[in-house]
């Protein structure tokens, strides 16, 4: 099928600055051509794929105003070169990306012609009484009910059959299980409101992945997802029926609105069209998308009568009695000064570009979110890159479109960075969105970390997963809030949303096991206190051996900068940073302290005559003792856990090491033949089993 010189009109061109483009283009003018068969060849197979991933999935490789524009220039470079083109772009529904399915629809669903707004115009003066609606954008889907039930639901597909989706838009906002009488077919749009968007992006942000780029690809990937976990988050619209095909458009509409459908124009009733000034109307219903709470997308011009629909007909590809204005995406030219980085609570990276501010639909954008690292080099934007930044009908502004002619000549391509900025640990790159997962980037990495087993306060059942519950919610922005949480807030700790669009909840038993550890936890050892604070320079050792120099927390607070450097291993330099982190923290320690987690106490000072530490030689000095292997053979040593056992052996006067050297004086050890044991033969150090170690600390006997 050849074009009509209206349907090449650009769509959607963007407005304002240098990106500007007429919506007035004369057939084939402005567009251009290819430069070359080859050029033309690859954007014909670019605009494929594109409707490809557009009809059947969630990812958006271009945005709508890029594909309107590069078919139009499809279409005006076979215009120009008198090409019948071999592929379906102009003609079919979906732009030939549609997939057919399993449900063969009574009549063909089709597209709706957007033919600029000249034809508009013209539109409304032949058809004076047609009636406006809001285009909502999301996905159609035809709906079968018969004897007023509903049996079947199937997407558009590619007009003629479409995939069966009946379990998944069962319950959906707007579209009724029971309705009336009768048989029937009711088509509309299944769309995502903002509200639904934000839980939708909570469960896509919960399994590690990108939000959706916005709500029209979310419905998409929503209804892809076939095990429900977005179930109840859609809504429906619609905007026909064949309840009455006698009947006018609106009386129709009117009679679904009362059997419990929502209907396209119920959610904007107030818009009439004005015949002699069409755009009057569409911009006034396009002056409310802002508030809408919902994706529109344009407005739609309709017949109203059944005798006029008869008497325009169907086009191929989208019927004659109905035309849509696409709103134009509003974008302005602006420069990317510089691509920064910035670590979440928790522990993400997000990438933002800082632009020369520039105002964009009535307010000023200064920052553009950048998704993340393969969005940014895919789309190759740098730094000095002249860009497009737009809204996009979604609050967070974005940028694309860099211009290759505007790129300052020593421009080089972004990289991202080789590991966290803040940290300089590696990233954890197992999806989409990087994350640093450190205690010195992340709240999470620090909750994570004091809540540890090996190193913190050994709260069991408090992971991570609900340790970022409770960051997102602001119930923990540090270690001594896990101390105030109460029972109800743990019980009602949101989880995220369910299979069937829920929320779950942590539930009381949890919660109450939780309570317990905490409670518990208020006892540990004050070594495990001062390396719940994720300091710098404080992990276990240096816990270990700051709790055994100052043995309160008093005076390790209290300490000097000196006398903290006089620890063995610590020094000068790291000594100053403890103290700073030590000040820093002093809010913390205090809330800590008023929950009645141990702070530590003075060691009894020994009795005249009494024996000197068991694990000292009899100058008085540490033994220095290594542990390796299994300590399960010692009963006594067998619930230790790793730095439990290197616990003990400080508790005991002694000091723990992890490798064996000349200076060990005792290794612990069960295995004959490790590596450890044959180097402390050589080095002819004293080896005992777990066993008699075990009972070495029983007797007091080193
Ligand atoms: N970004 C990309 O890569 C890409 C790729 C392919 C297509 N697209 C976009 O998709 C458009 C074509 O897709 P399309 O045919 O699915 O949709 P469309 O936007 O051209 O409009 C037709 C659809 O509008 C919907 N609609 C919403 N409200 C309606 C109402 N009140 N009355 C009647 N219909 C209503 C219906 O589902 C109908 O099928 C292109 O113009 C392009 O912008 C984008
Ligand atoms: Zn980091």
């Amino acid at each position: 099928m050849s074009l009509s010189p209206q349907n090449r009109q650009p769509v959607g061109v963007p407005v304002g600055g240098q990106f500007a483009a007429t919506n007035h283009a004369e057939p084939g003018i402005g567009l251009g051509t290819f430069a070359s068969t080859e050029e033309y060849d690859a954007a014909v197979t670019n605009a494929l794929s594109a409707a490809r991933a557009y009809e059947r999935t969630d990812i958006e490789e271009m945005t709508d105003t890029d594909f309107d524009r590069l078919l139009a220039k499809i279409a005006s470079h076979e215009a120009a070169n008198g090409i019948q083109p071999a592929h379906d772009l102009h003609d079919s529904v979906g732009h030939g990306g549609a997939a057919g399915g399993d449900v063969e629809h009574a009549t063909m669903m089709k597209s709706l012609d957007k033919p600029g707004e000249d034809a508009v115009i013209e539109f409304a003066a032949k058809h004076p009484k047609a009636v406006i609606e809001p285009k909502i954008d999301g996905l159609a889907i035809s709906v079968k009910y018969e004897d007023g039930r509903m049996v079947r639901a199937a997407r558009r597909g590619d007009g003629y059959t479409g995939e069966d989706v009946t379990d998944r838009v069962r319950g959906v906002d707007g579209l009724p299980e029971m309705a009336g009488e009768g048989d029937y077919e009711v088509r509309g749009e299944l769309y995502l409101n903002d509200e639904n968007k934000a839980k939708a992006n909570a469960v896509r942000a919960a399994a590690g992945k990108e939000p959706f780029a916005n709500a029209r690809n979310g419905v998409a990937g929503m209804l892809n997802k076939q095990d429900g976990s977005y179930k109840g988050l859609f809504s429906f619209a619609a905007y026909s029926t064949t309840i009455d095909e006698k009947a006018d458009h609106l009386d129709n509409m009117e009679q679904l609105e009362g059997m419990g459908f929502t209907t396209a124009r119920s959610l904007l009733p107030q818009s009439v069209l004005d015949a002699a000034d069409p755009m009057a109307a569409i911009a006034a219903l396009g002056a409310e998308r802002k508030d809408l709470g919902f994706l529109m997308d344009g407005a739609v011009l309709k017949v109203n009568t059944a005798a006029e629909r008869a008497e325009l007909g169907e086009g191929s590809r989208a019927p004659k009695w109905a035309v849509a204005y696409k709103y134009p995406a509003v974008e302005e030219p602006t420069v990317i000064e510089d691509i920064e980085f910035n670590i979440g609570k928790t522990g993400r990276l997000s990438i933002r570009a800082r632009l020369t501010p520039v105002e964009v639909d009535g307010s000023v954008v200064e920052y553009a979110s950048l998704h993340n690292v393969g969005h940014l080099q895919a789309a190759d934007m740098r730094i000095g890159d002249t860009v497009s930044a737009f809204r996009a009908n979604d609050v967070i502004p974005q940028v694309h479109l860099p211009r290759a002619d505007l790129r300052p000549e020593d421009s080089q391509p972004w990289q991202p960075p080789a590991v966290c900025p803040q940290c300089s640990e590696p990233f954890d790159k197992s999806t989409e969105l990087w994350r640093c997962h450190t205690p010195e980037c992340s709240v999470s990495g620090r909750i994570a970390y004091a809540v540890s087993r090996d190193a913190g306060f050994d709260i069991e059942g408090l992971g991570s997963s609900i340790g970022d519950a409770l960051i997102e919610k602001d119930l923990v922005k540090d270690v001594s809030d896990l101390f105030y949480l109460t029972e109800d807030q743990l019980s009602d700790l949101d989880m995220g949303a369910t299979s069937t669009g829920g929320t779950r909840t942590l539930g009381q038993k949890n919660a109450t096991k939780i309570m317990a550890e905490i409670e518990k936890a208020k006892a540990q050892p004050l070594n495990r206190v001062i390396t719940s604070l994720s300091m710098r320079f404080t992990g276990r050792t240096f816990g270990r051996r700051l709790a055994s120099q100052f043995e309160t927390m008093e005076a390790l607070q209290a300490a000097t900068v000196s006398q903290l450097a006089n620890v063995e291993g610590i020094g000068e330099k790291k000594a100053a940073v403890i103290h700073e982190q030590l000040k820093k923290n002093e809010p913390v320690i205090a809330k800590l302290r008023a929950a009645g987690v141990n702070m530590g106490a003075p060691k009894p000072k020994p009795e005249a005559g009494a024996k000197g530490p068991k694990l000292a030689k009899p100058s008085g000095e540490p033994l220095s003792v290594v542990v390796t292997g299994s300590v399960k053979g010692a009963p006594t040593l067998a619930s230790l856990s790793r730095s439990g056992v290197q616990e003990l052996i400080e508790a005991n006067g002694g000091k723990a090491s992890g490798s064996v050297s000349k200076t060990t004086d005792l290794l612990v050890c069960s295995e004959d033949g490790s590596s450890k044991w044959v180097k402390a033969k050589e080095l002819g150090i004293r080896i005992v089993t777990p066993e008699e170690f075990a009972q070495m600390l029983e007797d007091g006997e080193a």
